[in-house]
């Protein structure tokens, strides 16, 4: 797929793309600080946490409340939104908006990712956990649901092509359409030099003895968690919200 930055609506593929550079900030850090603390299994653990009137472990109920204004892990108990809308959803196409794979999200954080970036163990910081790991899922869910606006950046500046594939249910097609190879590459290796930067340990004098090497959180693991789960689903993102550009 071109990777041309075409004016739409005074959105251009580089705008939306800088926004994502952007976030991997954010993202990066969180999984440090997130990685301060051990696993912490048992602030997942819904028999540790019972209390009586709620249910499930801390980072569901915390999740209740702490709901992120984008995309919600619990759309059924949302509070009321205490600041004006933010102007993003407005350049969406109406029918694509609701697309939310935050329950996937959830699922890939806690199981797959989780593991590969925090130590095994057990400090009993279970609130400071939770708090963390919601940061964290909050971030990756804004990354990933910006899909919908790379989608619709790139439909505007394609829609001959991406028309006759969204008519024709094409999800493969979609996909190949909206991938730039090269583009993922470049991200890998940013996050990467990202989580080497943001995660080195920083020394006045020229006492560099024993910090090579060693980061807050293992640089290659931040570039395989954007390689296998964040990228494909922000494609999966921008499949979804496509297939409903025309309804
Ligand atoms: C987000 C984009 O779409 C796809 C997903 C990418 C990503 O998640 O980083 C990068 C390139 C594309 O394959 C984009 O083109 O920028």
């Amino acid at each position: 797929a071109k990777a041309k930055a075409k004016v739409t609506g005074g959105l251009t593929l580089e705008s939306v793309r800088d926004s994502l550079i952007r976030q991997e900030d954010t993202i990066v850090f969180s999984l440090i600080e997130r990685a301060r603390f051990p696993a912490n299994a048992l602030a997942y653990d819904p028999s540790y946490f019972s209390d009586p009137g709620s249910c499930g472990s801390l980072v569901d109920f915390a999740g209740r409340y702490e709901n992120p204004e984008e995309s919600p892990f619990f759309p059924d108990n949302l509070p009321p939104s205490q600041v004006p809308p933010h102007k993003f959803p407005r350049l969406l196409h109406p029918a694509g908006r609701s697309v939310n794979l935050n329950k996937i999200i959830w699922d890939v954080y806690f199981n797959k990712l989780l593991p590969l970036f925090v130590a095994p163990g057990d400090d009993g910081n279970y609130a400071s956990t939770a708090a963390h790991d919601l940061e964290c899922l909050q971030a990756l869910s804004r990354r990933i649901h910006y899909g919908k606006l790379v989608a619709e950046v790139k439909f505007r500046g394609e829609r001959k092509d991406y028309e006759p594939a969204i008519r024709a249910r094409d999800k493969k097609t979609l996909m190949d359409l909206l991938t730039d190879q090269k583009v993922e590459e470049a991200v890998k290796r940013r996050v990467a030099k990202k989580a080497m930067t943001f995660g080195q340990e920083v020394k006045l004098g020229n006492d560099t003895v024993g910090s090579k090497g060693k980061y807050k959180v293992d640089p290659d693991i931040v570039s395989r968690l954007y390689g296998e789960w964040v990228i494909p689903l922000t494609k999966d993102v921008e499949v979804e919200y496509l297939l409903r550009r025309l309804d």
